[in-house]
């Protein structure tokens, strides 16, 4: 309109199409403003809810095997990077496709009223969509394989500029292997995209050839009408205005169809990992036997060989055991000797491979397996930073009871930990850890608010302690476990606890009423400290050499 009436000199017709076109695009403008405020609100919303989706569904399962599992490891990796993408632009293309929608129509009526035959311009749209959907499986694809590489060069950079790993790299001079390495794990993953993004130019070059012509057909179509007096110059610019618009909008329909497909992608992969997290325990025994109030006869276990998932050698083998109610439990046995593992059975972290546990008689995995775990206690030698209050680090040890100072103050006790806390400036109401600007703590002060936390539970059925105290000197760990004898003696009165606790340290395996040694996955010696030295075996030699080298 505007051009036809300046070449018809209709200044009045000129003036109000000029006009509307600033008011239009003044609008468009603000418009726009407002959209990204509210844009930037949603995004953010829908990150955080899918962040808290994936912390849910890494805690989804009951066993820690799918963690431990690769092609996890791949899948989360990929999720962690993808989901945060998935936040922002999948909700920026729903809202751009709505308003593209709505262009597409404009456009579409504009050129219909100009020529019928450039209703079909849009057609043309049809080949770049398509390849585009290939070029973006292609890079999908990609992405996939990167991940390992992606995996391990962030694990480089994360040791390469971590403050724990940090001195021994710099003893051991290893910052540049750290570097080299770092940079070709990064260089692999940069080729594999790389090359994937050059093959998945050619698709999307194709796709715009096709719509070029389109386009430069559509232009001559106009322009043959104009010459032959069926249309006139506003005409051309017009279909010249949207013809190239139609191109953007392709253009734009493309990135936002596979800004979608991207995204389900994501949650295809969220599905797979909700599948897996959530799938039914494999021995297929229903979870029908209830947790028993105390323990009166045992655990016991018959038969039992383990073999870590992916793996084909068993580090569990032919183990018969009784471990009788009330007692105390020490697990020795050499690094790689399968110690952990008998932990990890118990606490029902993997379920064996075969034989089976039972507890008074009843197997272990038709007792539900939360409801177990209610009733167990453990401090791992791995234990977790929890940077919280001091009083919430200790009370997570038993949720129902985090906000009672006496169960915190008490736990600590047992854990040999109350003098920490006068070494923390707020007490129990200290914050800890450098994430929150709080008060850092040694390796053993954590591990000893490690072990409070496992005091928690005041009534276990199964304490199970793997190397609790690794941080702590010999000494230390025995003055701790002797003042602990006696709860666990108290406990096992009332409830029939077992103490499971794995140890290097002989002067407090010594204390145990059963010493297990175990060897190549197998249970070699049982028995009280006084049979086994007796009995002159595996346990007298390694006690005889511990016992020399601190004498
Ligand atoms: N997640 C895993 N996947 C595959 N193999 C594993 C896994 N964890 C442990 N293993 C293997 O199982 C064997 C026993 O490991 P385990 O951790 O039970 O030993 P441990 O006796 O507790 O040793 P340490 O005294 O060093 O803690 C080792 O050979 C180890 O390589």
């Amino acid at each position: 309109a505007l051009t036809d009436a300046a070449v018809a000199h209709d200044a009045d017709g000129a003036t109000w199409a000029a006009v509307a076109v600033a008011v239009t695009v003044i609008a468009s403008l603000t418009a726009g403003h407002f959209a990204h405020i509210f844009y930037f609100e949603l995004a953010e919303t829908a990150t955080g809810n899918l962040d808290r989706r994936l912390i849910e569904l890494a805690n989804g399962s009951t066993s820690i095997e799918h963690m431990e599992r690769p092609e996890y490891a791949d899948r989360i990796q990929v999720l962690r990077t993808e989901i945060n993408r998935a936040g922002f632009q999948a909700l920026q293309a729903v809202l751009a496709a709505v308003g593209l929608g709505l262009a597409i129509a404009i456009t579409g009526v504009l050129l219909g009223r100009l020529d019928p035959w450039l209703l079909l311009l849009p057609l043309a749209a049809v080949p770049p969509l398509l390849l585009g959907r290939r070029a973006e499986s292609i890079l999908g694809r990609s992405r996939d394989d990167a991940a390992q590489d992606g995996r391990r060069a962030r694990h480089l950079l994360e040791l390469g500029t971590g403050a724990g790993p940090a001195k021994e790299l710099r003893v051991a001079g290893l910052a540049g292997v750290v570097r080299s390495r770092f940079a070709a794990a990064w260089d692999g993953a940069s080729r594999t995209l790389v090359r994937a993004e050059a093959r998945a130019l050619w698709p999307r070059l194709l796709g715009q050839v096709v719509f070029a012509a389109a386009y430069v057909g559509a232009t001559l179509l106009v322009v043959r009408n104009a010459v032959a007096g069926r249309g006139t110059a506003g005409d051309v610019i017009l279909v010249l205005t949207l013809a190239a618009q139609v191109n953007g909008q392709v253009v734009a329909a493309v990135s936002v169809l596979q800004t979608l497909q991207r995204t389900a992608t994501a949650m295809v992969g969220l599905g797979w990992v909700e599948d897996l997290v959530t799938a039914p325990p494999a021995h297929g025994l229903p979870e029908d036997a209830p947790v028993p109030a105390r323990l009166t006869g045992g655990i016991r276990l018959t038969g039992v060989a383990f073999t870590y998932p992916g793996t084909d050698r068993p580090v569990l083998a032919g183990v018969d055991l009784d471990l009788p109610a009330g007692t105390t439990v020490a697990v020795v046995g050499e690094n790689g000797a399968g110690k952990s593992t008998l932990v990890k059975l118990l606490a029902r972290f993997y379920e064996p491979t075969t034989g089976a546990i039972t507890v008074d008689g009843v197997d272990l995995r038709r007792i539900p397996v939360r409801g177990w775990r209610e009733r167990i206690a453990a401090g791992f030698q791995d234990f977790a930073r929890l940077e919280f209050l001091a009083r919430e680090t200790v009370g997570v040890g038993d949720l129902p009871r985090i906000d009672s100072e006496a169960a915190v103050l008490d736990a600590l006790d047992r854990a040999d930990a109350g003098a920490l806390l006068d070494r923390l400036e707020d007490g129990l109401d200290t914050q800890l850890g450098l994430s929150a600007d709080g008060t850092e703590l040694s390796g053993g002060q954590w591990q000893k608010l490690a072990l409070g936390r496992a005091m928690m539970r005041t009534s276990p059925l199964l304490l199970l302690l793997d190397e609790p105290t690794s941080a702590l000197d010999a000494q230390a760990e025995h003055q701790l476990f002797e003042r602990y004898a006696h709860t666990a003696r108290e406990v096992g009165a009332r409830t029939g606890a077992i103490t499971v606790l794995v140890s290097h340290r002989f002067s407090t395996v010594r204390m145990a009423d059963l010493i297990l040694v175990v060897a190549d996955g197998r249970i070699v010696e049982a028995g009280t400290h006084e049979d086994l030295v007796t009995a002159d075996g595996l346990y007298a030699e390694l006690y005889g050499l511990q016992a020399a080298a601190y004498s």
